[in-house]
């Protein structure tokens, strides 16, 4: 099975409609983080995800330190994967219904083993110190992770001219991008569809 393609960061209906035309795979949107300027709020999440509801696009809720509270309203929404950055606290893990995707910063790669006999996190994304911000990272760090059953995301700074690199050094099972996608005014159609060649060919 080829590595899936996972476009994080959207905000508006057209770049809906460019993640199904060029056929990803995942959908992310930061929910719940106001620092972000990729952040949504309730109302227009509602709106982009009834339009991904005709496409076969899962989608992913993208959070940081979420609270119990914001996690029930992600469930509500209908999501079909939450993101969780930095602390995934006991509360929220018992209550939590979702598939949880772990992310991992190149600071708190330690953490990744305690999450490896969890049954509510189905995978684990490794990013770099700053999420959403186009950085990469030295991937040899991630040459010593233990792989298991679990979905291995790779994000950060990547973009068409270090993703095939990036696939054939680490054969990710998703590929995680968002500035790389990007041009001054969101989402570039043009960007995506090179992205998706890379991976594709
Ligand atoms: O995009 C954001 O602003 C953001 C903020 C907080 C948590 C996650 C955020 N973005 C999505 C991500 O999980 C990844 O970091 C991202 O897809 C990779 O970003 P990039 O390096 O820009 O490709």
């Amino acid at each position: 099975m080829g590595t899936k393609i996972k476009i994080c960061g959207i905000t508006r209906p057209k770049e809906v409609t460019m993640l199904i035309e060029n056929q990803v795979d995942f959908a992310g949107m930061v929910m719940f983080y106001p620092k972000s300027k990729r952040n949504n709020s309730i109302e227009n999440a509602k709106i982009l995800l009834k339009k991904l509801s005709i496409s076969s696009i899962q989608t992913v809720a993208v959070t940081v330190s979420p609270t119990i509270e914001q996690v029930m309203e992600i469930q509500a929404l209908g999501f079909d994967y939450i993101q969780i950055h930095n602390i995934l606290s006991k509360e929220v893990l018992k209550e939590i219904r979702l598939p949880i995707l772990k992310a991992f910063h190149i600071s708190d790669l330690g953490d990744y083993e305690n999450y490896q006999s969890c049954s509510k996190v189905f995978g684990y994304v490794f990013d770099s110190a700053i999420p959403g911000s186009g950085e990469t990272f030295d991937w040899s760090i991630l040459d010593h992770i233990p792989r298991d059953r679990k979905l291995f995301i790779l994000a950060g700074g990547l973009n068409k001219d270090n993703v095939e690199k990036a696939v054939r050094q680490l054969r990710p099972d998703i590929i995680d991008v968002c500035t790389g996608v990007e041009g001054e005014n969101g989402k570039d159609a043009l960007k995506i569809k090179e992205l998706v060649n890379k991976v594709n060919q």
